[in-house]
């Protein structure tokens, strides 16, 4: 089915990355999360990898602008965090965190639906948005059961849904493949890769071969520092064979992430 073009993306654009941050400092209750980021992120996929507590959600919580920055400076679609102008700029994000609620009674659409309103999507364009997006992470033929019976790898799915309905110009998904199964992993990286022809989409995982697989560059991110920052093949190039990991990019992973330790 032909998608239909919105009028954000026939928008002019004003700025030069979708997402800027220079100097971006964050704080999860009393800890610094993120450290004096500097980044420019343009239309793409973006996978965002580190270990535990490496600041991933925190960074994608505020590029949702859910969290505001302590010190430096987070641009969205060129709009400083901070800005009134960022009402207009979240109905242009789609955000998955890493827990979200929801009523267990909505069915998948309704769900669906409930947020492309609080997006204030225009009225008309809902119900053919919710069933393009249900049908884009394989739920339609679920569309009208109850969000608790689903699976919490179909939960998630609806997630994934809701954050892109609204055809957003920056979508974040954090950790969106936790519980989906092989066959259902391999369908995102399709739908990560159309969403990227024209978004940035900024992902994060621990699985380091859905980002070698579905994403343009790699972000790694330890104890809020970015580490590296390349292609997926640079990452599989850092790793040797003595290194940690079943695959090049798992062993590049551990290679980037000791070496930090050891110069520590
Ligand atoms: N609400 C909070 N209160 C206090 N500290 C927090 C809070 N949320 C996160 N932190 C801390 O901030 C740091 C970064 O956490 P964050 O959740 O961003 O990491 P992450 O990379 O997403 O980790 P994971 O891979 O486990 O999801 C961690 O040290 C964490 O303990």
């Amino acid at each position: 089915m032909a998608r239909r073009v919105t009028a954000a993306e026939t928008a002019p654009t004003t700025y030069a990355h979708e997402v800027r941050a220079a100097g971006l400092t964050l704080r999860a209750g009393r800890r610094i999360a993120v450290h004096e980021l500097d980044l420019e992120l343009g239309t793409g996929v973006h996978g965002l990898l580190g270990p535990n507590g490496a600041g991933k959600s925190t960074l994608l919580s505020a590029m949702a602008t859910v969290l505001r920055p302590r010190r430096g400076e987070l641009e969205l679609l060129g709009v400083p965090a901070g800005s009134p102008a960022l009402r207009e700029v979240r109905r242009r994000v789609g955000y998955l965190p890493q827990e979200f609620g929801y009523y267990r009674r909505f069915t998948v659409r309704e769900f669906v639906t409930y947020l492309a309103w609080l997006k204030e999507m225009p009225t008309a364009e809902v119900p053919g948005a919710v069933q393009r997006a249900i049908e884009r992470v394989g739920l339609a033929d679920r569309a009208d059961d109850r969000m608790r019976t689903l699976s919490g790898g179909m939960v998630r799915r609806a997630g994934i849904a809701q954050a892109i309905v609204n055809d957003p110009r920056v979508v974040l998904l954090d950790e969106p493949t936790a519980g989906l199964d092989p066959t259902l992993r391999m369908r995102f990286r399709d739908l990560l890769r159309e969403l990227g022809s024209d978004t940035c989409v900024v992902v994060s995982t621990h699985l380091v071969e859905d980002v070698a697989a579905a994403c343009d560059s790699v972000l790694l991110l330890d104890e809020g520092r970015l580490v590296f920052r390349g292609a997926p093949d640079e990452l599989a190039a850092a790793g040797t064979d003595s290194d940690d990991g079943d695959t090049a990019s798992e062993r590049g992973y551990s290679a980037l992430l000791a070496r930090r330790g050891s110069a520590a």
